[in-house]
């Protein structure tokens, strides 16, 4: 449907009618306008001083009415007026108490309530039934085909797309059940014949929120119209912050240290510690000048000959993973199941049945015979262990290897990537081929200085007489392999 409506243009409108939109919603606009950035057309619309503006000096340069601020909270008005609305929104149950999902089945609605040629006219038209027309498709990942998604082997968007995927899909079937007893979606939406939504629908509001929601102070995740037109900057280059006022408006505001020409682009950051994975997966882009991945999550599992693999993976009650940060000197990581990893029995680690107070049985983990509540803290607790420099070269280990594995998986398919066909008459367009490469380079980069990062890090550690004398001692049973 939503597709249908952007290609034949019943949910499309120009940009350049905007200002008609905003004026009849009472959005007000002061030094700024809404368009095509000459030479930059290829990022869509942009907010363009239509003036020179000077930091410190300006009012806001767009405001917008508290009502417009689509949120959790203004859907649940919205739906208390519209009972069609409504009806979908209580089948969603949890889902739809959630921004996110309250969002997606409003976008969905109203692009429904906008289609001319649904006889039997459902929903309650609003500010939201037209803006939703200035919304471009954005070519995300999700939208990539088979041939593109296969460009990203061996880098870490791949299972993040693969694990998208598998969720949107879930949501769809959830939304589908929802609503299939409500009698007119059932007719209209579910219909094997005249039915019109599609999971490419839930895909596009997915698009359309995922790559413009904004997580506004105090507010909390929502989209701004006008506001959600503003192109992506980091660091110094960023022009303009988003606040709400102290009426609830969203203002968009000129950076005090800020400067700007007439014509300029005013553009605000999506996120300055966003990695190249994130960017390309949540925007469809990588910033021009990005010179490092920035992060990256790998995700670990606990060894199949771990003999308290089983326990362990039970128990472990943090994310099966880890994060590596770009830093000024190396890189830093972050994750807490790793040290769920590099322990044992031997080492004091064991697992006892426990009655709660409930009566039921539980599963919990000792530590040197004291119970360990969580994983997330577990670090601090093996820190104040005497054999501490063991265990942190273990983890050492097992993150290098982990990003050698990854590597190998990046360098075994670039031969693949390279030669692949890309460009008119092919199954690959252009712009996919060269954000995989972008992002296969950038990942890596970073992997690659992981890699030595942690070399540096095992031998200082191999120094420690702590591991001198432990890997001398009687008590290693196995030979331990730190190559
Ligand atoms: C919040 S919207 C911004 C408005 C959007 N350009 C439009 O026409 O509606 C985010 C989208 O704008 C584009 N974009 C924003 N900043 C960009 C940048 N620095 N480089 C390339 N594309 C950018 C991407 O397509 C992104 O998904």
């Amino acid at each position: 449907m939503i597709r249908d409506g952007k290609q034949r243009g019943w949910l499309s409108l120009p940009v350049d009618s905007l200002p008609v939109w905003a004026a009849f919603n009472s959005v007000s606009f002061d030094g700024v306008d809404i368009g095509p950035l000459p030479g930059k057309e290829d990022r869509g619309s942009t907010v363009i001083a239509n003036r020179s503006l000077k930091g410190r000096h300006e009012s806001p340069l767009i405001t917008i009415p508290r009502d417009l601020i689509l949120s959790l909270e203004r859907i649940h008005e919205h739906a208390k007026f519209d009972s069609d609305f409504r009806a979908v929104l209580e089948g969603l149950d949890d889902f739809g108490r959630t921004a996110r999902g309250a969002i997606l089945a409003f976008l969905l609605m109203q692009s429904f309530t906008a289609c001319p040629s649904v006889v039997k006219k459902k929903g309650v038209s609003g500010p939201f039934t037209e803006y939703v027309k200035y919304l471009p498709m954005e070519l995300l990942p999700t939208f990539w085909s088979s041939a593109e998604c296969e460009l990203l082997t061996g880098t870490t968007l791949a299972p993040a797309l693969t694990a998208k995927l598998n969720s949107l899909h879930r949501e769809f079937d959830q939304i589908q059940d929802a609503t299939s007893n409500i009698p007119w979606c059932a007719e209209q939406w579910w219909d094997e014949v005249d039915g019109i939504i599609e999971f490419d629908d839930w895909l596009q509001v997915d698009a359309f929120y995922r790559s413009r929601a904004l997580e506004y102070p105090g507010v909390g995740d929502c989209m701004v119209p006008c506001i959600d037109m503003a192109n992506h900057t980091s660091g110094t280059g960023t022009a303009a912050i988003y606040e709400v006022d102290d009426q609830g408006n969203a203002v968009l505001l000129l950076r005090d240290d800020k400067d700007i020409e007439e014509n300029g682009e005013i553009t605000i950051t999506y996120g300055d510690n966003k990695g190249a994975c994130e960017m390309l997966f949540s925007y469809g882009f990588i910033e021009e000048d990005m010179q490092s991945a920035r992060e990256l999550f790998l995700d670990l599992s606990i060894p199949g000959d771990d003999p308290l693999g089983r326990a362990k993976a039970a128990v472990a009650n943090c994310a099966p993973g880890l994060k590596i940060v770009d830093a000024v000197k190396g890189v830093i990581w972050d994750g807490a199941y790793i040290w769920l990893i590099c322990v044992n029995e031997e080492d004091g680690l064991s697992f006892q049945i426990q009655q709660t107070v409930e009566g039921t049985r539980e599963l919990i983990a000792t530590w040197q015979d004291e119970p360990v509540h969580g994983f997330e803290g577990f670090r601090s607790i093996l820190e104040k262990d005497p054999l501490w420099d063991v265990y942190h070269l273990r983890a050492v280990s097992i993150l290098q290897e982990r990003v050698a594995s990854q590597l190998r998986d990046l360098y075994g398919s670039d031969d693949r990537v390279d030669a692949a066909k890309h460009g008119d008459g092919t199954d690959i367009r252009d712009r996919p081929w060269h954000l995989a490469k972008r992002l296969r380079l950038l990942e890596s980069e970073l992997l690659e200085k992981a890699y030595s990062h942690y070399e540096d890090q095992k031998l200082q550690l191999m120094q420690s007489e702590t591991v001198l004398r432990y890997l001398s001692g009687p008590n290693v049973e196995q030979e331990e392999d730190f190559s």
